[in-house]
C-alpha cells in the first residue's frame, strides 16, 4: 500500500480522496495513477473490488482544467447502474475542485441530459448507445476530450458493443489518451485494444489469480426442480447480510423473484427490460437493505459495489469463466469476507469442471443443508435475538410490567412462548416445511400430508383447492383427504400411493394465482 499524497496530486484531490474515506492506494492505484497523470495508455487489470474506479478516476479528475467549461474526458460502462455508480465515485472525490461529471444513459429523457450538458460538465460517463446518440446529434461537443476510458473493457469491447465504441471513437479527437479497465484480459481483447492504443502499458497486479482469495468458493449438486428450495434452506442456513442471486434469463428473474416473495423473503428483480425507474428503485432499495436478495441478470455482474454483499449465489451457473468471475466479484470486495454459492444441476458438472479450470480454482462441493437444520439454525438465531435483547440496555421496563400482570392468569413461560409467536410465526412462512418436519405431522393413518404455502393474496377455499389438486394430479376428487386452509398456510392429506402425482402436481402447478410451495411431510411410522 501506498499513500496517496506520494502521487502529484493537487490538495483538492487529496482532499476528495480522503473525504471518501481513503487511506492508501491499493496496488492497481498506486501503479495506475502516475502512468496516467504521464499521459499513457494503459490497460489496467486486478482483481474484481481491489479499487480500479479511483485508479483512473483519480488521475482523470486531476487532469481536468476546471477553468474550461468543456467535456474533457469520458468514460463509457457497460450498464446503467455501473455508469450511475462510478460517476457518484468520481463526483464524490472530484467535489473539492468542483469537478462536474454527469452519468449519461438510456431509459433517462435525453431533454434532461441535454440540459445538464449544457449547464457544463467535464466528465460524462455514459453506456455506449446514449453516448452515441449524443454524439450523433451534436449535444456533447467532444473537441476538448482528452481522456477516454473503457470500464469493463473487454466486456465493451466484446461483440455486442464493439460497434457503438467503434462509432464513438470515430468523434474523439486524434490525440487522445485511451485507458481500459477490467478484472479479465482475455487475449482477444488485448489485441484488439492494441488498435486503438498507442504503446499501451500494461499493468496487472493479480498475480495469476483471477478470483478474489477472500471468496470462498462452494458449490451444491441439485436437480434442476428443485432449486429455488435448496436456494431457500442456503438463505436460510447462512449468515446471509446481502446477496445477489443470478439467473440464467430475464424470465427466470422475473419468476424467481416471485417466488421468493412469495415465501415472505425481501427480494427485488434487475434486468434490462425493466423500466429505468423500476431499476433505479431496485438498486436504491437494494443499497439502503430495504431489499436483501438482489435477482438479477448478469446485468448486475459487472462492477457494482455494494459493500455487505456476503453472498453471491450463481441460481443458474453461468456460462462462461468471465461471468463467473465477474459474478462472485460482487462480492469480497476492498478486502472483506464474501462467499459465493454455485448451484449445479447433473448436467451441468462439466460446465462447473471448466470454470474450476479457467479460475484455477477447485470449487469446494457441500451439502444442502437438511431441513432440520435449516429449522434448528432459524431457532438459534431467534433465540440470539432475545438473548441480544436482554443483554442490551433496551427499555423493558412496560413490557415486563404487563408480564407481571398476566402472570396473574399464565405462566411466564407461556407468555414468553406465545410473545416469540408473535415476533416470528411470520418468518415460519418461510419454512414452512421445516417447522411441521420437525415433530410428529399429524397426517391420518396412511395418508400423506402436504404442507402448501399458498402465498399472502391467495384466495382460496378447501373446495377449489382439492378441485385443483385432483385435476392437475389426475387423480380422484375422493381420494383428496382432509384439507386445512389457514391465513397463509395449508395442508392437504392424500393417500401414500397417490402421494407421488400430488407431490409433482403440486410442485409444478399454480392454483388460483398462488404458487405452490411445498414438500412432502414424511408419514408417521415410516423412516
Ligand atoms: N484506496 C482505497 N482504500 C479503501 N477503499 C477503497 C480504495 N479504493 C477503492 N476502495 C473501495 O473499494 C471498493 C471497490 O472498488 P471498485 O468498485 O473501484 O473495484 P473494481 O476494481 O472496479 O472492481 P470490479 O472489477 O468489480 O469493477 C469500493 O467500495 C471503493 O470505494
Ligand atoms: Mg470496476
Amino acid at each position: 500500500m501506498s499513500r496517496f499524497d506520494q502521487f502529484a496530486l493537487s490538495k483538492e484531490i487529496l482532499k476528495g480522496i480522503q473525504d471518501i474515506g481513503f487511506e492508501e492506494a491499493s496496488p492497481i492505484q498506486a501503479e495506475c495513477i502516475p502512468a496516467v497523470l504521464r499521459g499513457e495508455d494503459v490497460i489496467g487489470q486486478a482483481q474484481t473490488g481491489t479499487g480500479k474506479t479511483a485508479a483512473f478516476g483519480i488521475p482523470v479528475l486531476e487532469r481536468i482544467d476546471t477553468s474550461h467549461q468543456a467535456v474533457q474526458a469520458m468514460i463509457l460502462a457497460p450498464t446503467r447502474e455501473l455508469a450511475i455508480q462510478v460517476s457518484e465515485e468520481m463526483r464524490r472525490i472530484g467535489r473539492p475542485k468542483r469537478v462536474k461529471t454527469l452519468p449519461i444513459y438510456g431509459g433517462q429523457a435525453i431533454g434532461r441530459q441535454i440540459k445538464a450538458l449544457q449547464q457544463g460538465v467535464h466528465v460524462v460517463i455514459g453506456t455506449p448507445g446514449r453516448l452515441l446518440d449524443h454524439l450523433r446529434r451534436g449535444t456533447i461537443d467532444t473537441s476538448s476530450v482528452e481522456i477516454m476510458v473503457l470500464d469493463e473493457a473487454d466486456e465493451m469491447l466484446d461483440m455486442g458493443f464493439i460497434d457503438d465504441i467503434e462509432a464513438v471513437f470515430q468523434y474523439l479527437p486524434k490525440q487522445r489518451q485511451l485507458l481500459l479497465f477490467s478484472a479479465t484480459m482475455p487475449t482477444t481483447i488485448r489485441q484488439l485494444a492494441q488498435k486503438y492504443m498507442r504503446k499501451p502499458k500494461y499493468i496487472t497486479v493479480n498475480r495469476g489469480e483471477v478470483t478474489v482469495p477472500v471468496i470462498k468458493q462452494v458449490y451444491y449438486r441439485v436437480l434442476e426442480n428443485h432449486k429455488i428450495d435448496a436456494l431457500c434452506r442456503i438463505l436460510d442456513s447462512e449468515e446471509v447480510d446481502l446477496s445477489i442471486v443470478f439467473c440464467r434469463t430475464k424470465k427466470g428473474v422475473d419468476e424467481l423473484t416471485d417466488a421468493l416473495q412469495a415465501r415472505g423473503y425481501l427480494a427485488g428483480g434487475l434486468h434490462g427490460d425493466l423500466a429505468q425507474q423500476q431499476r433505479d428503485r431496485v438498486m436504491n432499495a437494494f443499497r439502503q437493505g430495504e431489499v436483501e436478495l438482489l435477482v438479477a441478470t448478469d446485468v448486475a455482474a459487472r462492477g457494482i459495489d455494494v459493500g455487505s454483499v456476503s453472498h453471491v449465489i450463481n441460481f443458474d451457473i453461468p456460462q462462461d469463466v468471465e461471468s463467473y468471475v465477474h459474478r462472485i466479484g460482487r462480492t469480497g470486495r476492498a478486502g472483506r469476507k464474501g462467499f459465493a454459492l454455485t448451484l449445479v444441476t447433473p448436467r451441468e458438472m462439466k460446465q462447473l469442471r471448466t470454470i474450476e479450470q479457467e479460475t484455477g480454482v477447485k470449487l469446494r462441493a457441500r451439502e444442502l443443508p437438511s431441513l432440520e437444520e435449516v429449522a434448528a439454525k432459524q431457532q438459534q438465531s431467534w433465540m440470539g435475538q432475545i438473548e441480544e435483547i436482554v443483554k442490551s440496555d433496551a427499555d423493558l421496563s412496560l413490557f415486563e410490567e404487563m408480564i407481571e400482570q398476566m402472570n396473574e392468569k399464565l405462566s411466564a413461560e407461556k407468555v414468553a412462548a406465545a410473545a416469540m409467536y408473535l415476533a416470528f410465526s411470520e418468518r415460519f412462512v418461510k419454512n414452512i416445511d421445516a417447522t411441521y418436519h420437525f415433530g410428529e405431522t399429524g397426517a391420518s393413518p396412511g395418508m400423506v400430508r402436504f404442507f402448501i404455502n399458498v402465498g399472502r393474496n391467495a384466495n382460496l377455499n378447501p373446495q377449489e383447492l382439492a378441485k385443483a389438486i385432483a385435476e392437475h394430479a389426475g387423480i380422484g376428487l375422493r381420494q383428496v383427504g382432509k384439507i386445512n386452509i389457514y391465513d397463509r398456510f395449508s395442508f392437504v392429506e392424500v393417500p401414500e400411493d397417490v402421494a407421488p402425482f400430488v407431490y409433482e402436481a403440486l410442485r409444478q402447478s399454480k392454483i388460483n394465482g398462488a404458487r405452490v410451495n411445498m414438500e412432502p411431510a414424511r408419514p408417521r411410522n415410516k423412516g
